[in-house]
Formats: structure tokens, sequence, C-alpha cells
């Protein structure tokens, strides 16, 4: 590529503090170091966590950030000593790392990876933990080691996944975060049986995006029904919603998810499920500083409660895995995209996903 080695200047979407508007800025962008890829982003999506963190809520929210960690694009120049992609390889990034030599990859127990967590965590890169991005001189700090809301970003090489090039991007930058999680909070975190009966709170992506078939979805938004054969809106109940759940399911579901990140939804999920057996998965980040609660009886007399982080799966292994599913038309990503806009309407998609009738929106990135 004719900009190896050089500073590329950009579109991104900048945000300057918590919750004040997105502006489209021109940034610059360092080459790769060490270690390290730059990465042409063709297309990104929304997450609620970009804006659980754009909140000003999360600790690890650092102002100004490029944020964004749901994608796909092109390897656009690599840095010294990176060996897995070159130049042209179609890639998403992965905000859950997959290094395959730290305690955590070797443990063979989670998909959690700690190589690159103490820079990412605080909006830096490992090898000089200094940022790529920077305008006119002033730094801008990455988020999640990802930063997809620019039009070029840089990554550590352990948070990328080789993709097949023939997938279509503007589609599997769903398989970056939502759809993942969702799917793998069912097969790996709790690892339903078929025939189970599981309460998923929030119809919104990562919540329909469990697949199962005895679905019981509860949302306070009304818009989100027609998505599920069975649903519950709290509003509408006068008893807690735990207990509604409990007398219509004959003593409680065989799983909950809890999807939204909050505590007292959460509470609400684990004492859904049934004595002896129910288990309920924490998806949803909840603000920091939020505890959760319940009696221990509730865990006494069997229930177990657990949490999810990208649905469990290994992320440069498994996505390209997930990819392959979706082109053999194993799994669905087509259905949770509800709106397409460019990366200057950024603050409108937002918007949409604040106002409910929107599961993903996808950015095009350099239209
Ligand atoms: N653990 C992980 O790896 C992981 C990955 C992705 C997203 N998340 C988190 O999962 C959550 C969902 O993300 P998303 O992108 O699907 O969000 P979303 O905005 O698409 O959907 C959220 C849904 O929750 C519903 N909701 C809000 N408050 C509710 C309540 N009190 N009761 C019932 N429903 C309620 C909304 O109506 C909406 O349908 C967020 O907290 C996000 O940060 C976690
Ligand atoms: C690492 C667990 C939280 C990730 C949230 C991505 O939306
Ligand atoms: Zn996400
Ligand atoms: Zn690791």
């Amino acid at each position: 590529m004719a900009t190896q080695g050089q500073v590329i200047t950009c579109k991104a979407a900048v945000a300057w503090e918590p919750n004040k508007p997105l502006t489209i800025e021109d940034v610059q962008v360092a080459p790769p170091q060490n270690g390290e890829v730059r990465i042409k982003i063709l297309y990104t999506a929304l997450c609620h966590t970009d804006a659980y963190t754009w909140s000003g809520k999360d600790p690890e929210g650092l102002f100004p950030c490029i944020l964004g960690h749901e994608a796909a694009g092109i390897v656009e120049s690599v840095g010294e000593g990176v060996t897995e992609v070159q130049p042209g390889d179609h890639v998403i990034p992965c905000y859950q790392a997959e290094c395959g030599e730290c305690k955590f990859c070797k443990s063979g127990k989670t998909n959690l990876c700690g190589k690159v967590r103490a820079a990412t965590g605080v909006g830096v890169m490992l090898s000089d933990r200094k940022s790529r991005f920077s305008i006119n001189g002033k730094p801008l700090y990455h988020f999640m080691g990802t930063s997809t809301f620019s039009q070029y970003t840089v990554v550590h090489d352990v948070s990328v996944a080789k993709i097949d090039p023939k997938a279509p991007l503007e589609k599997v930058c769903l398989l970056g975060c939502g759809v993942p999680t969702g799917l793998g909070a069912v097969w790996n975190t709790a690892k339903v049986e078929p025939g189970s009966i599981v309460a998923i709170f929030d119809l919104g992506t990562v919540g329909l995006a469990q697949r199962v078939q005895k679905l019981l979805g509860i949302d306070i938004d009304s818009k989100k029904f027609e998505r599920v054969t069975e649903f519950l809106n709290p509003k509408e109940h006068d008893k807690p919603i735990q207990q509604v759940i409990v007398d219509l399911t004959d003593g409680g579901v065989d799983y909950s998810f809890e999807c939204i990140g909050n505590v007292s939804v959460m509470r609400s999920a684990l004492e859904c499920c049934h004595k002896g057996w129910g288990t309920s998965v924490i998806v949803g980040v909840a603000a920091s500083g939020e505890e959760i609660c319940t009696r221990p009886f509730q865990l006494v007399t069997g229930r177990v409660w657990k949490g999810t982080a990208f649905g469990g799966f290994k992320s440069r292994s498994q996505v390209p895995w997930l990819v392959e599913k979706y082109m053999n038309k194993e799994i669905k990503v087509d259905e949770y995209i509800t709106h397409s806009l460019a990366l200057a309407e950024i603050n409108k998609a937002f918007d949409l996903m604040h106002e409910g009738g929107c599961l993903r929106c996808v950015l095009a990135m350099h239209e």
C-alpha cells in the first residue's frame, strides 16, 4: 500500500466529552508499530456498550476518544513482527483479544485474554502506552482496543480475526460483538439444552440473537413484541416480573439472560429461574459501582448466576468460524440490521438506538 509507513489523515467520529454529540473530524492515524495492524474500516455497527461509555458512566471511558467496536474492514499495513495478517486481508477487529500464550488463553476455561488488556483498558497501545490517533498533535484515546468509528484504526495483532474475503463486510461487521454475544451466551455460557424454557430480558440485538425455542421475551419497549413467540412487558404487571414468570412457567424458567445492564432486572432474571437448576446469565453491562443482590437462599436452593463476555467465543479463532456459519446460512445476521447510514449520520444512528425501533444500524465509513 502507498500509505505504508505514512501517517493517514481520515474522517472519524470523535467523542470529545460524555453525552456531547460526536463530531466528524480530520484525524491523523499513525503507522502501526511492532505487533500492530492498521485497518481500513469499511463498515461499523453501533452497540449499546458504545452508548454506555459515551454516557460517561464507564470508568474506562477516557475522553476525547474514538468509540466503536463492532466492525469489518481490510488490512492497510502491518507493523514489525506481525505474521497472522497482511495488507489486503479482510478482517474483523476483536475487542476480546486472543494471544494463545497468556494464563487466560492457556487455561482452557475462558475466552478472556490478558495480553493487551492493561493498555486497551486505558485507551493506548501496549508497545509504548501511546495513542495512534491525534488531531493536529493532540492525542485521542483508543476505545476497547478497536475504535472503529474511524475510517482507519490501529489495533493489536492479537485483536484481529482474518475472515473469508467473500463475506459481505456490510453484514459480517455484526460478528464483531452483538450477534456472537447473544449466540454464545446460549451455546457456550449457559449451554442451553433443546426444549428448555428461556426468558430473555432485552429484545435488542444481543437478546434476539439468542436463538432458542421456548422463548419468553421481556422488554419495556412494546415495539419489540413481534420478534418473539411470548412477550411480557414489566410495565403491564403490578407484581414483580419474576413472580409473573414463575407463575406462568410452573415454577420458573430453565435459563434466563439479562441483556440490559440493569442490576434490578438482573435480580428479576435470577429469581425467575427454576429452583434446583435454573441458570441466569448476565450479559448486560451495568454502570460502574452498580452491584447485584439477591437472597443467598436463591443460590443455596440450586439457582446459578453467571456472566459472559463476547458470548464466551475465542475471538481470533472463532470469529472466522462464525463468518463461515453465516456464509453457510447456519446463523442469521441480516435480520438484525434494521438501518444503514453513513458515518456523517452517526449521531442520528445513536438516536435510532435510543428510540427503540432499531436493532443494529450499520454505518458505511467511506460514503
Ligand atoms: N457481555 C458482553 O460481551 C456484551 C456484548 C454486547 C453488548 N453487551 C451489553 O448488552 C446490553 C444490550 O446491548 P444491545 O446492543 O443489544 O442493546 P440494545 O439497545 O439493542 O437493546 C437494549 C434493549 O433493552 C430494552 N430495555 C431497556 N431497559 C429495560 C428494562 N428495564 N426491562 C426490559 N427491557 C429493557 C430496550 O427496550 C432495548 O430493546 C447492553 O448493556 C450492552 O452494553 C454486553
Ligand atoms: C468484555 C465484556 C463487555 C463487552 C461489551 C461489548 O459490547
Ligand atoms: Zn458491543
Ligand atoms: Zn491471551
